[in-house]
């Protein structure tokens, strides 16, 4: 069931019109179904029931304090890739013994932090990485559990700025470099070599490249071994891509049906070696969790009819939401309170000073000014990736809760955005 449909001519998320959050609250907003966001995670954990798994929810989707906290109150554990991402799970409530460090680029002082807190796992790509991070333990007295982010080399078949695992890619240790990096991970007398990880690209409508990485993985977990390099978890990353119902689309495969696929091949590995150790197993889902979870409410403020384009200029712009124009991304636009009479094609455009500010292409819309449109399934990499250009405050986000609305993050006033700024004396 969706938790974003129409009745009496209203879309509702659950039970609320959005033409009422959009009065109360004003636009753009971002509108969540906590209903939505718990049956995403469930999908996960009932696929992981009875098993040694975890799923550390990818927070760069969407870190919102209150979203972490009911997935940390569901077991979620986190992948994060900063100090700011930590700090933030720890002020959700968050576990940092069930926390992932992934990213190319970690300060010594995010390493310090995290080696405080004591998180599960350092997801390290890169030898000099390798040495930072020894050196930062050992200035510590401590030993840092180490896994290494291997790139398989497997073509994800995604849009190209979100494919990650290919040998072109800034991401990971070569997989022909990895048995070489894993002796180097396992001199360091500060490192806990405790697992492997890799993670190939994200809104990946099949599971076949996810499973092909996996082979690689288990392939390298059975040489290390040979080389008493004994890994304890596998870390398969996120990717799994969710439905925005562009045009020509081929549905997502179902958390499920993959997760089924995945436990499968791992336990028919296990099976052939006979040596009873067993592999946790991990998730890095993002997208998959948060994604349809969540709308953007705009309002169209101006109708602007031009020789070669008509323009819908909305409240919403590329700074409230940038995957259109960064990645060309198809996000599907839905009239809150759809209307009778003539429809036109409209690109749906923002007030900022950019052409590339564009949220939707050549869509046939009867509109008029000051309607309400929906951008749908907006809940990842929506508020996360937003900005103040243009010193524009970022949109507020509202949770429904079955009857209930709640302000989880208040909108932004542009007159608080230059509060760290200072004049020359
Ligand atoms: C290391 C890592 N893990 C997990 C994710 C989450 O990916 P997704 O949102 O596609 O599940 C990403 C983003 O692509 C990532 O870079
Ligand atoms: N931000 C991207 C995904 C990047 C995932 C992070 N590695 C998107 O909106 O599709």
């Amino acid at each position: 069931m969706s938790h974003f449909s129409y009745r009496d001519g209203v879309l509702h998320a659950e039970s609320i019109p959005l033409s009422r959050v959009a009065e109360e609250f004003g636009t753009p907003t971002y509108v969540y179904s906590k209903a939505a966001l718990l049956q995403n995670f469930a999908a996960y954990a009932d696929a992981c029931q009875g098993r040694d798994a975890l799923v550390c929810y990818a927070m760069k989707a969407n870190s919102n304090l209150a979203i972490l906290d009911l997935l940390a109150r569901e077991g979620a554990g986190f992948d994060i890739v900063s100090g700011g991402e930590l700090l933030r799970v720890i002020a959700a409530g968050g576990d940092p013994d069930k926390v992932i460090f992934s990213g190319v680029g970690k300060t010594e002082a995010e390493m310090r932090l995290a080696l405080e807190k004591g998180i599960l796992c350092f997801n390290v790509e890169s030898i000099p990485e390798l040495h930072r991070l020894n050196e930062v333990a050992a200035g510590m007295g401590k030993r840092a559990p180490v896994s290494l982010r291997v790139n398989p080399n497997v073509d994800a078949k995604t849009h190209p700025y979100i494919a990650t695992g290919l040998k072109a890619n800034k991401f990971g240790v070569a997989f022909d470099d990895a048995l070489a990096t894993y002796r180097a991970a396992a001199s360091l007398p500060n490192l806990d070599v405790v697992g492997i990880d890799c993670h190939i690209g994200s809104q990946l409508l099949d599971d076949a490249p996810l499973l092909e990485a996996l082979d690689k993985l288990i392939e390298l977990i059975d040489t290390l071994d040979a080389e008493g390099i004994h890994i304890h978890h596998l870390d398969i990353g996120g990717g799994v891509g969710v439905d925005y119902g562009a045009p020509g689309d081929k549905p997502p495969v179902p958390v499920g049906d993959y997760l089924g696929r995945l436990f499968a091949r791992i336990d028919a590995w296990r099976a052939a070696r006979h040596d009873g150790r067993a592999v946790k197993v991990i998730f890095e889902p993002g997208r998959s969790i948060v994604a349809n979870t969540g709308v953007l409410v705009t309002k169209v403020e101006f109708l602007k009819p031009g020789a070669e384009k008509n323009f819908a200029i909305i409240d919403a712009a590329m700074n409230d939401m940038m995957r259109p124009t960064l990645y060309g991304a198809w996000m599907d636009m839905k009239p809150v309170v759809p209307r009778e009479g003539e429809k036109a094609v409209y690109d749906v455009v923002g007030p900022v000073c950019e052409s590339g500010d564009w949220l939707a292409k050549e869509r046939e819309l009867a509109v008029e000014p000051g309607d309400l449109l929906a951008m749908m399934s907006a809940g990842a990499y929506g508020m996360t990736m937003a900005s103040n250009y243009n010193t524009r405050g970022r949109a507020a986000e509202i949770m429904v809760d079955g009857e209930q609305v709640h302000v989880i993050r208040q909108r932004e006033n542009p007159a608080d955005l230059f509060a760290l700024e200072s004049m020359l004396k």
